[in-house]
């Protein structure tokens, strides 16, 4: 098959490429700006494509930047298996004040989820760390790396990021199984054939058959959902660099049935299982991060939580731990209680 780009159904270029891959639901200015940088970088738009050119993590600590400020590094962080750090992030929209000095760490190999109160600012985080929002204030490293502002063709030699956003994201003129088949179609020497067969067999492990000719629009909610998640977790057999190295979901369980969530949320969890028997350990898949309100997806899908609230990260600590903690607000979100801090 020829690249999708060049194709009559996906003709690239600055018209009519925001057209075709930029989300339908929802407009961002900074995300629009994001779109804008991976057209020019002739790079899908909605997987959120992220950098090619990984360099091991000793060579990435001496590349030179055009911002020599890139080159700033938290001493301590550096060597500690921190993989990302956010640091006092505040972010505002307009008159709202959204994020308000949020401080976490994560490490190499986490499955993390981020959950808290509706709108409190969880997807918000998400796109600071796959680059699509930039904090008003703070500091967000990567790798020990300060990183400022979005990302751009210029500083894109970073981490490949995989984000599978709420709305799913999909293409709206390409099929089921251009979709899911894009990165391989565009970037990978795979035969035609061959990724039929690996579209289908992901199709599958999401529990979907025979949908690979139908096209977005033909798809429940949950399908469409389903079919961004297989598409974020495709890779190029015949490449030695895992694509993508982090991972980001928000809520990938919103709005399914509860057998389907499990399928997602037992899909989510066999990523890591399969980097660590393939890798012998997850250095190589370095994070997943999931935006969520289901309980059941915080139990199945995730080891660590952060919860925030009002801005700030107010708790921290194991899934186990999540419904036995004494912090008053955990309790109250873990219990549904309308009493408590929390008010709506
Ligand atoms: N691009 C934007 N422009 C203006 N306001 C925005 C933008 N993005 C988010 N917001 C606002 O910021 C707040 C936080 O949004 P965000 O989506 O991060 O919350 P959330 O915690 O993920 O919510 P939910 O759990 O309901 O999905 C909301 O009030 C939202 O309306």
């Amino acid at each position: 098959m020829n690249s999708l780009m060049r194709s009559s159904v996906f003709p690239l270029n600055r018209q009519n490429v925001s057209y075709y891959s930029y989300p339908s639901t929802g407009y961002c200015e900074s995300d629009n700006k994001f779109v804008t940088s991976l057209i020019n970088a002739r790079r899908p738009v909605c997987c959120s494509i992220a950098p090619q050119n990984l360099k091991p993590a000793n060579e990435f600590r001496t590349s030179k930047f055009k911002d020599p400020s890139l080159n700033l590094f938290t001493e301590d962080s550096k060597d500690s298996g921190v993989l990302l750090e956010c640091k006092d992030v505040y972010k505002s929209f307009g008159e709202k004040h959204i994020l308000r000095g949020v401080n976490f760490r994560i490490k190499y190999g986490e499955a993390v989820g981020i959950i808290g109160p509706s709108g409190t600012g969880k997807s918000t985080i998400l796109k600071i760390f796959a680059g699509l929002l930039a904090p008003d204030k703070g500091e967000v490293y990567i790798r020990g790396r300060r990183r400022h502002g979005l990302i751009s063709d210029d500083d894109m030699s970073g981490l490949r990021i995989g984000l599978v956003f709420q709305s799913g994201a999909l293409f709206d003129s390409l099929t089921v199984r251009e979709n899911v088949g894009f990165l391989l179609y565009e970037h990978s020497k795979m035969p035609d054939d061959e990724i039929k067969e690996i579209v289908s067999e992901t199709l599958a492990a999401v529990g979907l058959k025979e949908v690979e000719d139908r096209m977005p629009s033909e798809l429940s909610g949950g399908m469409k959902k389903r079919v961004a998640l297989a598409r974020s977790i495709i890779y190029d057999t015949t490449s030695k660099t895992i694509e993508p190295e982090v991972l980001l979901y928000d809520e990938p369980t919103a709005g399914l049935d509860p057998i389907a969530s499990t399928v997602v949320e037992d899909l989510i969890r066999s990523v890591i299982a399969k980097a660590k028997m393939q890798w012998g350990n997850l250095e190589r898949l370095h994070l997943m991060w999931v935006v969520t309100h289901q309980h059941s997806t915080i139990r199945r899908a995730v080891d660590r939580l952060v919860f925030l609230h009002e801005g700030k990260v107010v708790w921290e600590g194991m899934t186990h731990e999540f419904t036995s903690s004494t912090n008053p607000i955990v309790q109250q979100f873990a219990s549904g209680n309308l009493d408590g801090p929390i008010r709506y």
